[in-house]
């Protein structure tokens, strides 16, 4: 495997984004989805009225001229998507020295880690990536997964973050938690949850789960997503 997957929790984190034209934008959008802690855009060009609502709500904060080193002081993740080739190089350098993440848009060589093509359903992410051969591949297999897991997938994880606090509460073995969950997930949940049917929901819990938990079903299935 040429590159090393992981997930990031940015939300206590600061990052930065360099030239938000057409591909700055799409990153851009991508890092407000994570909630960061910061984040910084750099552009000699006036924000198009599309940034007024994200810099209205502090979700970003907007510099119109252009990149200075100090833009990487205490930033933990930076992208670069400038026209400027030479600028992108300069940025790219600068974050090795300063050990911080880098993506140049579209230049492999000038960066630390590389984008997956993502699709996603609430609290399922899946990444594809082909280690830089071929990300029109990525994509086509990132649409091609995206027609088999459906927003059912975002509710049905939206349902077992509620409901597994509630079955590991119970102290089973774990032996048992992991039977009791591998059954669920290949269970008709997804199914029925598809057919937006809270009462067959409840049935197909009640069947799978132990009966202690029951009588506090009814919440978990009409607790609002
Ligand atoms: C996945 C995705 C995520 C994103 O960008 O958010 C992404 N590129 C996407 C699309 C896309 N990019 C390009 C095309 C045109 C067709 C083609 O060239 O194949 C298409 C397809 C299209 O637009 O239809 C051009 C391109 N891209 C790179 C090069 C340079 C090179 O290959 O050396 C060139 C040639 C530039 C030139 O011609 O000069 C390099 C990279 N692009 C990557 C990510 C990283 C590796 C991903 C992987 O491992 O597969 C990597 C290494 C670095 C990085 O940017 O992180 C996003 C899909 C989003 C979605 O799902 O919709
Ligand atoms: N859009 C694509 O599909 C695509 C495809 C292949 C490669 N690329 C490459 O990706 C990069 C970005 O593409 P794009 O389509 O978003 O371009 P774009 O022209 O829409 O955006 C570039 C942004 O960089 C800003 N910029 C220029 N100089 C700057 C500086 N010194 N400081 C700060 N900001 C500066 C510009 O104001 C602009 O907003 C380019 O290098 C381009 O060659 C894009």
């Amino acid at each position: 495997m040429r590159y090393y997957p992981i997930l990031l929790d940015l939300r206590d984190k600061h990052c930065l984004v360099v030239g938000v034209g057409q591909v700055g934008t799409r990153k851009v959008q991508t890092l407000l989805s994570c909630a960061p802690a910061g984040l910084r855009i750099v552009d000699t060009r006036e924000p198009d009225t599309c940034w007024q609502e994200v810099i209205d709500q502090g979700l970003v904060d907007y510099h119109v001229r252009t990149f200075e080193p100090e833009d990487l002081d205490g930033r933990f993740l930076v992208i670069a998507c400038t026209s400027d080739e030479d600028l992108n190089w300069r940025i790219s350098r600068l974050c090795a020295e300063r050990g911080i993440l880098c993506n140049i848009v579209d230049q492999p060589e000038k960066c630390s880690f590389i984008l997956p093509s993502m699709h996603n359903q609430g609290d399922l992410t899946i990444a594809v990536s082909t280690s830089g051969s071929s990300p029109a591949l990525a994509k086509k297999i990132r649409e091609e997964l995206g027609t088999c897991f459906g927003p059912e997938y975002g509710r049905f994880l939206a349902l077992m973050r509620r409901l597994r606090p509630l079955v590991l509460e119970l102290d089973l073995p774990t032996s048992e938690n992991t039977a009791l969950f591998r059954n669920l997930t290949r269970s008709e949940l997804l199914d029925v949850i598809s057919q937006d049917n809270p009462g067959l929901v409840l049935d197909v819990l009640k069947k799978h789960l132990p009966e202690t938990l029951h009588h506090r079903l009814e919440g978990v299935v009409s607790e609002p997503d």
